[in-house]
């Protein structure tokens, strides 16, 4: 993509407390490797210029002796430590990273991604300063009530299963995360609104449109057991 710079941004700063397990999910053997060195090679490959890892500060020593050592990459790998919810992590590699043009913010729990697609999204980021992959439901969605009642069944053609990565122009989310984190934090710590991927901190702030991209229904994110199985699966078949 011409000159201009991109970072990753790769997340593996959760507990992972759904898969109920001692050691993180995204360290858990997924066929003969560990969830998070899939999509750490598959940036690996693609033409990012640098990758970010967060991580949480008392896994440092483990990722360090368990999976940068053991399976080296070509690039640097920096890496940086997280925090007590997913948008603290991203906001901390936000500030971590080079001031370049273009970020990607990726899962590490979500290990099916391909070098094909990053590049499929770098390419889009030409035209749209924010986009991410997903995928059209496929159940039908019912939003429902706390007292168990279904409130409203929205279209589903017009309903997605956002996926990551999410990309940006670096400037753009930076100043929204800055957002987030500034005048907006209180709504968040008062549960007003519940921060669970990028895009909707660049709605919420700005009201800044993002482009979707078609991803892939393999494109899963490993959050329980049941995950597990399917990436077992979804693995055998790509042999
Ligand atoms: N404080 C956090 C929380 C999440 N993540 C990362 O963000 C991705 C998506 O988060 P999720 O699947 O929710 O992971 P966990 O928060 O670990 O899972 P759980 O909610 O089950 O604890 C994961 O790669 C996770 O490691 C992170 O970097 N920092
Ligand atoms: C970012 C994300 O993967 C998009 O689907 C999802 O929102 C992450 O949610 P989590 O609860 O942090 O896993």
């Amino acid at each position: 993509m011409g000159q201009e710079k991109i970072s990753a941004i790769l997340l593996a700063g959760g507990s992972g407390k759904r898969m109920q397990s001692d050691i993180p999910k995204q360290y858990m053997l997924l066929g003969e490797k560990p969830v998070l060195c899939y999509s750490l090679e598959a940036f690996d490959k693609s033409s990012v210029d640098e990758i970010l890892l967060v991580v949480n500060e008392n896994d440092i020593e483990y990722l360090e002796d368990n999976i940068l050592s053991r399976y080296p990459l070509e690039k640097p790998v920096r890496v940086v430590t997280g925090g007590e919810e997913r948008y603290h992590s991203v906001y901390n590699g936000l500030k971590a990273i080079s001031k370049g043009e273009y970020v990607l913010i990726h899962d590490g729990a979500r290990p099916f991604i391909t070098t094909e697609m990053i590049e499929e999204i770098i390419v889009s980021l030409r035209e749209h300063p924010a986009c991410a992959v997903g995928v059209p439901v496929k159940d039908t969605i019912k939003i429902v009530d706390t007292t168990g009642t279904i409130t409203e069944t929205p279209d589903r053609s017009f309903v997605w299963a956002i996926q990551t990565p999410q990309a940006f122009s670096r400037s753009l989310i930076s100043r929204a995360y800055d957002m987030l984190l500034g005048e907006f934090h209180k709504d968040v710590q008062d549960k007003k609104i519940s921060i669970t991927d990028d895009t909707m901190v660049l709605e919420y702030t700005l009201n800044y449109p993002v482009k979707m991209i078609m991803g892939s229904y393999r494109n899963i994110k490993i959050t329980t057991q049941e995950d597990l199985i399917m990436g077992e699966a979804l693995l055998q078949r790509k042999k």
